[in-house]
């Protein structure tokens, strides 16, 4: 069990990946705060020990936070996420997940604290033709302004930590998906634009059809492929990097992807949400969404050795069986 000063300051906890991490801390037996503007989370959705009201913007609020609940180690999940949408309205990532972070750090240096795990994503990447899998010491080359918002954040926490003597990790979320198998959480983004979600509303009637964002990539069934990762597997994975900074001193900066190694199509996750649900799915096939790369899929090895995380529960069968589910029971009809 976590020891004396193991409070975790979750900022972004009100969210989709925020909320099951907080529930998995908990478990885990840490003390959490959420720090969220309620942007895009939900209230409901907050499941720490306290809850402060903030925005990352306010580097004295997010200060006081830090000194009063005597934070141990931040969890940085308060972003915004669309790598589509950065593509048509990118100066909102920029201050948001940039300057935001940035206050972060201010205050984290102002309060005396050191540990920080960031969400950052497989869209660092950007298109590495022909690689089957993406491994850590690839240069990264992200092709959106989201994926540069987060490279961005990488290289401002590398050089935060030999500056400032800071430890960080950055987890590299490959495609964040599912949901708590209790029912308590699930993915809920008001403006949903992630994949599973839209095929889960097609087959419960809630839109017409889902549409298949280009079919003619060099894949195997020409739409791209993904790495699914159960968003319960990530929030062990945020468990297992809190610890490893709490007892290692001088980790100084490290990258580290969170998937499972093996990636589906958009086609072959169709089908298995079609087999789960006994529904019906109509698609559409439409154009490439600008900024989608062909083939994201993680090189594992790095979180297994130094986190000794692997996922446990990310079969795209039990992504889809506890997304649906979730929306079963807790999404409008
Ligand atoms: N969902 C995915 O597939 C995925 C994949 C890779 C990386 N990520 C990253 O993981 C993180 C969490 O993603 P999510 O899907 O849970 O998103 P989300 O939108 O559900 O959660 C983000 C949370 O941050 C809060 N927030 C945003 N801006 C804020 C600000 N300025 N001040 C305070 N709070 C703020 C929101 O209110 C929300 O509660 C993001 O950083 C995202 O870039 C997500
Ligand atoms: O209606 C849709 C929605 C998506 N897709 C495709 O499905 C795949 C997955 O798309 P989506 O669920 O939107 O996820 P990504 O664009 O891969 O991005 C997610 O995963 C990234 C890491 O891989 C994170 O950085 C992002 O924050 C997160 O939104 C992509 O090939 C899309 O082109 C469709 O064909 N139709």
């Amino acid at each position: 069990m976590p020891g004396k000063h193991s409070t975790v300051l979750v900022v972004g906890g009100a969210g989709y990946i925020g909320s099951h991490t907080t529930l998995a801390l908990k478990d885990a037996g840490f003390a959490t705060v959420i720090y969220d503007n309620f942007s895009t989370g939900h209230r409901d959705a907050c499941f720490a020990d306290h809850l402060v009201e903030g925005d990352l913007a306010d580097v004295a609020k997010l200060t006081e936070t830090l000194e009063r609940f005597e934070i141990s180690s931040v969890i940085h999940f308060a972003a915004m996420i669309e790598a589509g949408q950065s593509m048509v309205t990118p100066l909102p990532f920029f201050e948001n997940n940039v300057s935001g972070t940035v206050s972060l750090l201010k205050a984290m240096l102002a309060a005396g604290v050191s540990r920080i795990v960031f969400s950052s994503t497989a869209a660092v990447y950007g298109n590495q033709d022909g690689r089957l899998t993406l491994s850590e010491t690839l240069p990264r080359a992200p092709i959106t302004p989201y994926g540069h918002s987060k490279a961005m954040v990488e290289r401002i926490l590398e050089t935060c930590v030999q500056a400032y003597g800071l430890q960080a990790i950055a987890l590299r979320y490959f495609n964040a998906s599912g949901a708590d198998a209790a029912g308590r959480t699930g993915e809920r983004h008001d403006l949903e634009t992630h994949l599973i979600p839209l095929i889960i509303e097609a087959a419960r009637g809630i839109r017409p059809n889902v549409k298949i964002y280009g079919t003619d990539y060099d894949t195997s069934d020409g739409t791209c492929i993904r790495d699914y990762i159960h968003v319960s597997d990530l929030a062990t994975g945020h468990v297992a990097a809190v610890r490893y900074l709490l007892d290692n001193s001088n980790t100084g900066f490290q990258a580290m992807n969170l998937g499972t190694g093996t990636g589906y199509s958009v086609r072959q996750v169709i089908n298995t949400v079609r087999e789960v649900s006994g529904r019906a799915v109509d698609v559409v096939e439409a154009d490439r969404r600008p900024g989608d790369p062909a083939r994201l899929v993680a090189d594992v090895a790095a979180a297994r050795t130094d986190l000794h995380w692997s996922a446990a529960q990310s079969s795209l069968d039990e992504i889809v069986r506890t997304a649906w589910a979730y929306a079963e029971a807790n999404l409008p009809h």
